[in-house]
């Protein structure tokens, strides 16, 4: 048994699901007013985002065929955003206190998609390329119709979950095991994903952040 967090939900489901099948979806997952505190600054600071990049470093890119939602990194300045650090550093210490991966730190970015905007059939960590072992992806509100998220199953086509967006689900998969999709968004969709990463920085090699 975990302890219960303090914060918000058990991580017994979570933990048993991802040594099951390796991902996990959880609904209510954090508090209400946390998630409505999110969601209002998502919105307040919409000017503030910008359009997705993806890849790493160099090969960092703006590919609007692949993806079109807007981001915002997360500095840490808001109550609500330490609010959900906290929980998510609970749920780091609770990963590896069950499968010994020694994550070592967690980034996160606010998303939004407006009406029609996607993310492509894609993996988040591709193998020793990269230092996000576990992507979590939270919910902030609950639009109407379209934006669910897909995932795959590592060989096959047929997905194994269709995941329509609710406010406060929180879903954490395996990096480099899960391509998954979110489909054109019918209204504006707001979320906040983020990734638990393992260190491959050495003496002289030092591996940033994306
Ligand atoms: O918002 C989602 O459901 C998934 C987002 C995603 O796949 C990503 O940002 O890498
Ligand atoms: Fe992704």
């Amino acid at each position: 048994m975990t302890t219960p967090s303090q914060f918000s939900f058990s991580f017994d489901t979570l933990l048993d699901d991802i040594a099951e099948q390796g991902y996990s979806v959880i609904e209510n997952a954090l508090p209400q007013e946390l998630i409505a505190d999110l969601e209002k600054q998502c919105e307040t600071q919409a000017e503030q985002f910008q359009l997705a990049k993806i890849g790493r470093h160099q090969d960092l890119q703006q590919v609007s065929t692949i993806r079109n939602d807007k981001t915002k990194w997360f500095d840490g300045a808001t109550t609500a955003e330490q609010a959900y650090l906290a929980i998510m550093e609970e749920v780091r210490v609770a990963i590896n206190q069950s499968f010994f991966l020694g994550l070592f730190d967690y980034e996160c970015h606010f998303a939004i998609y407006q009406q029609g905007d996607f993310y492509k059939k894609h993996l988040d960590a591709f193998k020793g390329k990269s230092n996000r072992v576990f992507t979590t992806v939270c919910y902030l509100n609950t639009p109407q119709v379209g934006g669910e998220l897909v995932i795959y199953p590592e060989k096959g086509k047929l997905p194994l979950a269709h995941i329509s967006p609710k406010a406060g689900t929180l879903i954490c998969f395996e990096s480099e095991r899960f391509p998954h999709e979110v489909l054109p968004a019918g209204s504006a969709r707001y979320s906040i994903a983020g990734w638990f990463r393992k260190n491959n920085s050495s003496a002289n090699f030092v591996d940033p952040s994306q």
